[in-house]
């Protein structure tokens, strides 16, 4: 474990090799790839070009990667104090000021490409971007922490719609599942940390909750998510968004059911709840617009 003046250097030893992979752990690699995968495959699916597709996706990982370090620069004092595993900064293989460094320098890249992607596209993304910031650095202790959710989750599909030609608004129902998905996926972040977060003193709103009520809120935005992608696009949902729709209830309840015993069942069940939500997202990718 480093201590907060080995942090803010990087730790003595640390090679730049070392120092990169460190700056790759702290950026919250997993949500930051989903994220930007999603988003792509959305762009392309949605009808952008190969050009366009690319722009997206970059400013999509520049935004996310923003966040991400960001949020670990911003912690990493009570992180090191607390002996956090997992989070490079503690462990001092990278340094606090490279990580806020890095944080600013992908944020400057955000900013022209997403307003390469149109004026619109670009103040939508970069609204839900700095969300996340507002996240970061205030809201995630405050029983609000769930709006930058909303907010950031929101503005991705609508980002991929405004960067269609013509820049068309999004349909109503693609912004609103991606609401409540960023509803579900703040919940889910928090689930498996509750009872640390809690020693720590953290106070967003699933801890408020507590951690039965965050369990068995959890499904309840997916599964609306769910019923949104499904039913909200004109015309008949047809047998695939009702058979999605119906897999995802069903499984939320036996998520329910058997979370009370199994807390694991629960987290499980919601993940799979959200792999249909993905799914019926990009089944519905070409009418975002
Ligand atoms: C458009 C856009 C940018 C959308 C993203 C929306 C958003 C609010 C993302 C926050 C992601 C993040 C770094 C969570 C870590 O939370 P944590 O501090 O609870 O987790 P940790 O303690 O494990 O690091």
């Amino acid at each position: 474990m480093g201590t907060p003046e080995q942090s803010t250097v990087g730790g003595p030893a640390a090679s730049w090799a070392g120092r990169v992979g460190g700056l790759a752990g702290s950026c919250h690699p997993g949500p930051v790839a989903a994220v930007t995968a999603l988003m792509t495959a959305l762009a392309v699916t949605a009808g952008q070009g190969a050009a366009r597709c690319v722009l997206t996706a970059a400013a999509v990982l520049t935004g996310q990667l923003s966040v991400g370090w960001c949020n670990d620069a911003y912690d990493a004092r009570r992180d090191i104090t607390a002996g956090r595993r997992g989070k490079p900064v503690v462990d001092g293989t990278v340094g606090v000021t490279e990580v806020w460094m890095a944080a600013y320098g992908a944020l400057a890249l955000c900013v022209p490409l997403s307003f390469a992607c149109g004026l619109w596209a670009g103040a939508v993304h970069l609204t839900g971007v700095a969300a996340a910031w507002a996240y970061d650095l205030w809201l995630k202790a405050t029983a609000w922490s769930w709006a930058p959710y909303a907010v950031g989750f929101a503005a991705l599909p609508a980002f991929v719609a405004l960067g269609l030609p013509g820049q068309p608004w999004p349909a109503w129902w693609v912004v609103t599942a991606g609401a409540l998905l960023g509803v579900g996926a703040h919940l889910g972040d928090v689930l498996p940390d509750i009872h640390g977060d809690l020693a720590t003193g953290v106070r967003g709103w699933p801890h408020r909750l507590g951690p039965d009520g965050a369990r068995l809120l959890l499904p309840v935005p997916l599964v609306a998510a769910s019923a949104v992608l499904a039913l909200g696009p004109a015309g008949p949902p047809g047998r695939w968004g009702i058979a999605a729709l119906a897999v995802a209830g069903l499984v939320a309840v036996a998520g329910t059911v058997l979370g009370r015993r199994w807390e694991r069942a629960a987290f499980a069940a919601a993940v799979a709840v959200a792999v249909v939500d993905v799914a019926l997202l990009l089944l519905r990718g070409t009418g975002i617009a």
